[in-house]
């Protein structure tokens, strides 16, 4: 019987037994002789089976060479389409058409006058799962009403290596996206560094999973804004102007944003800090797409691929920094 033989092959291992799928034909049996192996007894009937099964198996094989090797290069942009935002309740829209996309592993920046809607297009539609990263402060202002666009959508853009747009888009997922508003130290609530890293995590055992890929990626974001060296212990507020923010970015960086969102990344603090800021941050272009709101323009020149100024009344053009 064949399930007494002692084969080498895949194939032949196949034990199971489907008479649906045999045909009476093939219920003959044959002895036959392979090298080295000894005489091996084989049901035909198995064999066909298996060699149906391994037939399967080798079209999907070839379908996923194919996939790999058509999208092996792949790569995406993250699009804003023709978005308008007017808070509820009022007449006036504070972005109007707002169109850009940026490339993954790019820096964007977004530069222009105080009021016109920078910081608001960055709040619009990010939101609900990011949250849970957020803390509590911030959550009451997202909650307070700045959340779906008017109309226009957000979405990323895959592409294949021949350049083509030729698969379909896809939501941006709010999940990966991380957000560091301006002066985030100030919605620091814990009062050591860990407990702050770890301020937003689910609570719930059910989120095991999530929380075991959270605790392997924390020493890693750590490490990543050069944390390593200070004890997590450690009250936060008691960190300098640099290493909150440091501290700040390591907080999103956990999750291993796709897309990092960044407002006012240098604001308020001096002149050291701000150095180190750009530095990390051009350590962390290397891995991550950044997008970018900031007014100061002349330490951020080097790390932009690409920039938009916004008009008041939230028009957004595409243009070089005037620096
Ligand atoms: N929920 C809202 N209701 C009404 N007006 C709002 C609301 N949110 C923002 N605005 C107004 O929209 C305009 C744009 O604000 P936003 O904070 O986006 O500007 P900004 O370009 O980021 O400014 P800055 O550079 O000073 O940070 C401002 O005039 C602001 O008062």
């Amino acid at each position: 019987m064949a399930s007494s033989v002692a084969l080498s092959s895949p194939l032949q291992c196949t034990s199971f037994e489907f008479p649906s799928l045999i045909s009476r034909k093939s219920r003959s049996r044959v002895n036959f002789r392979r090298t080295r192996a000894g005489v091996i007894s084989c049901d035909f009937s198995r064999v066909e089976v298996s060699f149906f099964f391994l037939f399967s198996f080798n079209i999907i094989l070839f379908h996923i060479f194919v996939y790999i090797s058509c999208y092996a290069f792949i790569f995406y942009q993250f699009k804003v389409s023709d978005v308008f935002y007017r808070p509820p309740g009022t007449q006036l829209n504070i972005l109007n058409g707002v169109s850009f996309s940026l490339p993954e592993k790019n820096f964007g920046l977004i530069f222009g006058q105080s009021g016109s809607g920078k910081t608001t297009l960055l709040q619009v539609d990010y939101f609900p799962c990011v949250l849970v990263f957020f803390s509590l402060v911030e959550a009451y202002n997202l909650l307070a009403g700045l959340s779906k666009p008017t109309s226009g959508s957000i979405y990323v853009q895959r592409y294949g290596n021949d350049g083509k747009s030729n698969m379909s888009t896809e939501p941006l997922s709010t999940e990966r996206v991380g957000i560091v508003f301006q002066f985030p130290e100030r919605y620091f609530v814990a009062d050591n560094v860990l407990d702050e890293v770890i301020f937003g995590w689910p609570r719930q055992s059910g989120d095991l999973q999530l929380k075991e890929y959270l605790a392997l990626n924390l020493q890693r974001a750590i490490n990543w804004v050069g944390l390593s060296g200070i004890s997590l212990d450690k009250d936060p507020h008691s960190l300098s102007g640099g290493y909150k923010r440091r501290l700040a970015l390591a907080i999103q960086l956990v999750q291993i944003p796709d897309l990092l969102i960044l407002d006012e990344p240098l604001a308020g603090l001096d002149w050291k800090a701000r150095a180190d800021v750009v530095k990390l941050l051009k350590h962390l272009k290397k891995e991550l797409t950044i997008l970018v709101v900031s007014h100061d323009l002349k330490e951020l020149v080097t790390l932009v691929d690409r920039s938009w100024r916004m008009d008041m009344g939230g028009v957004l053009m595409e243009e070089p920094l005037p620096v």
